[in-house]
């Protein structure tokens, strides 16, 4: 099964339809592109995934219905993403800004804080914050303010920031954005082996080099619809994705 379906979805700004009717399926263990030029509506329908205004069709997560649901409901059950404007708070430590992200996916027992016992979700949400500060080898810049850190380091820190929620979705939207060549380098590596680990990994991506090593299915997208999907081969020879964006 899929590990995210959007049916028929469709998102209007006025008597403009952004979202014009999109069937996409982000299946577990592979990396899905979404290309298209400016103005296409590549980031209004993954905001109607990651949990905004849905006006006509369905979203899918699993085998749960989340249309109506919010953001953070929809982060509980599992749905990670990041932003295209990186949104670490930078006042809070890489480690905190990690912490904040786990706690809200894993939750907090208050009577076990206010009766001093054991709380579970505390160990899961230190673990899933050290796993993620070694996988994208952050482990050095832990203690470090986030408004201190380079431009290509926050993008990972927002990375880990998604990884650190334990997600089995992941929603990137321009995540190579102001990456040098050797960071990009790493972000595809890095990709690759989220994907192998079973993650179903949803890339909206302006770097075609990116797009192209990286991707498993590649979905074009203009004027509000999906005009051609396939492999990155299929996609580079394909007359329409030529057209309208290569
Ligand atoms: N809040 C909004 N109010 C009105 N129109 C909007 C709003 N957000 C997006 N649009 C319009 O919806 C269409 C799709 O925009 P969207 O940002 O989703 O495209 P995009 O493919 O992500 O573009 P880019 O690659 O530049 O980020 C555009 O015509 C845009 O002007």
């Amino acid at each position: 099964m899929s590990a995210l379906r959007a049916e028929g979805v469709v998102r209007r700004f006025g008597g403009l339809r952004a979202v014009d009717g999109v069937d996409l399926t982000v299946p577990s263990g592979v990396v899905t592109a979404l290309i298209g030029p400016n103005g296409a509506g590549k980031s209004t329908l993954f905001d109607c995934l990651a949990g905004g205004r849905v006006d006509a069709g369905r979203v899918h997560l699993g085998a749960r219905d989340v249309t109506r649901l919010p953001a953070h409901r929809r982060a509980r059950l599992g749905l990670a993403r990041t932003f295209q404007a990186v949104s670490v708070f930078p006042g809070l430590t890489v480690v905190d800004n990690l912490r904040v992200a786990a706690e809200n996916r894993f939750g907090s027992s208050a009577p076990a804080r206010l009766l001093g016992l054991p709380d579970p979700a505390r160990g899961r949400t230190r673990d899933a914050v050290e796993a993620a500060l070694d996988r994208l080898a952050l482990t050095e810049h832990a203690d470090t303010p986030a408004g201190e850190l380079p431009a290509g380091i926050l993008r990972m820190v927002e990375l880990a920031r998604a990884l650190a929620a334990s997600p089995s979705v992941l929603l990137l939207d321009e995540p190579a954005s102001g990456l040098d060549d050797a960071q990009t380098e790493r972000l595809r590596r890095e990709l690759r082996a989220l994907a192998a680990d079973g993650l179903a990994i949803l890339l909206v991506e302006h770097d075609m080099d990116l797009v192209f090593g990286v991707a498993d299915t590649v979905h074009v997208m203009a004027a509000g619809r999906i005009v051609a999907a396939g492999t990155p081969d299929e996609i580079r020879r394909d007359a329409r994705a030529r057209e309208v964006y290569l």
